[in-house]
């Protein structure tokens, strides 16, 4: 024989926990459903859209570098400089970036395989000085210069890697 108010009881809790189910299903989809209309924005974005937005972030950094490639009248290709052929190659890579699209690599959906920025030339100028001449000072003006393109640390080519030959100072 059993007690009809624990049975009583028994039950009530069993449609409370079946309740509290309910209402935590009801809040779980609530949420998601907000999410994938694009209404929560402190949700983690989906793969697709974080990738977007890394290649627009490289986009925009590709713009960047395209704009600080110095000039070819300024810089010709010095290989060709010296050479006395530099004017025909100053003028066929005239726009900036136009010789790295050609050259770079683009996958099918238009984004590029690999980061070759810029391209590997002879300086055209060299700085030349004392210890503590203030050279480091006169780089630092030159590069500020959008059409300047400056090594960052000093090469030290012809005082300690000379043998390294020429396609290494490249
Ligand atoms: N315009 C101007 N006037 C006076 N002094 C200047 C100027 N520009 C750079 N400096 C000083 O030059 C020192 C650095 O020279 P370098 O860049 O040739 O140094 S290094 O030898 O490459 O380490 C460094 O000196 P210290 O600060 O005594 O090291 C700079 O302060």
């Amino acid at each position: 024989m059993g007690c009809s108010g624990c049975r009583v009881r028994f039950n009530f809790g069993k449609v409370l926990s079946k309740v509290s189910v309910f209402f935590t299903m009801v809040l779980i989809f609530t949420y998601f459903f907000y999410c994938l209309t694009g209404l929560c924005d402190s949700a983690p974005r989906a793969l697709y859209s974080q990738q977007a937005l890394d290649y627009d972030i490289l986009d925009d950094h590709r713009r960047v570098l395209d704009d600080l490639r110095p000039s070819p009248r300024l810089l010709p290709d010095a290989p060709s400089y010296w050479n006395g052929t530099a004017t025909a190659d100053a003028e066929q890579v005239d726009a900036p970036g136009q010789q790295q699209q050609q050259q770079q690599p683009v996958s099918d959906n238009g984004i590029p395989v690999s980061n070759t920025f810029g391209t590997k030339r002879f300086p055209q100028a060299i700085i030349i000085g004392v210890k503590k001449g203030g050279t480091r000072a006169l780089l630092e003006f030159l590069r500020i210069h959008p059409d300047v393109r400056a090594v960052g640390a000093e090469p030290h080519f012809f005082d300690r890697f000379y043998d390294k030959g020429l396609e290494w100072y490249r």
